[in-house]
């Protein structure tokens, strides 16, 4: 039998503006058993693409991707919120499903010759994230092998969105 995630995500109506369900998985990473569960499924997705690094966006994303690199034993690519990175980056500004447009940015060494790369993050809405994240990596010569989530909103089109790529998710609302 699958796993019952959604018991460890909580539905929170009009956040953070009005019309928004917010989908918390703060429960999620705060239970033991749910959390390794989730990162272990993610990780075997990762494994069958063959995967050599995992790349995810700040801040949840980094949630999901450090132990699901560490459980592959492969290294971590961050993509960070705009200013954050010290050396010289790649940026790509996107747009959200709420507020207004964000900024991401990557380490021009971040991604290593021929990386067969699984990108992922809390949760697919409009993809806009994920498709930074996504052209960041490409345009520093990675190949993505997929994309794998914990939450997909379906009323949303983050799946179209990437018809390009093979999308995973734990759980779809
Ligand atoms: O598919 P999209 O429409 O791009 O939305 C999904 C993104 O939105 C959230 O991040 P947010 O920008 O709220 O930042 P956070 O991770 O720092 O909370 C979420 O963690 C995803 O990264
Ligand atoms: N509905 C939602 N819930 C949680 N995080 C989100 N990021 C974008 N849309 C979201």
């Amino acid at each position: 039998m699958s796993f019952d995630f959604k018991k460890y995500i909580a539905d929170i109506p009009d956040f953070p503006e009005k019309g928004i369900i917010f989908r918390d998985f703060s429960p999620l990473v705060g239970n033991g058993p749910a959390f390794k569960e989730a990162i272990s499924e993610l990780a075997e997705f990762g494994r069958r693409k063959g995967a050599t690094a995992v790349a995810a966006p700040e801040a949840r994303g980094f949630l999901v991707g450090a132990p699901i690199a560490t459980e592959l034993g492969v290294g971590f690519v961050q993509a960070r919120k705009e200013g954050k990175l010290p050396r010289a980056t790649e940026s790509e500004t996107y747009d959200l499903e709420y507020g207004t447009s964000s900024t991401l940015e990557m380490h021009l060494d971040a991604i290593k010759p021929g990386d067969k790369v699984l990108v992922v993050d809390d949760l697919l809405a409009t993809g806009g994230t994920i498709q930074a994240t996504i052209r960041l990596i490409e345009r520093l010569g990675g190949e993505v092998v997929g994309v794998a989530f914990i939450i997909e909103l379906s009323e949303l089109p983050g799946r179209d969105n990437l018809k390009d790529y093979d999308v995973f998710s734990l759980t779809t609302y």
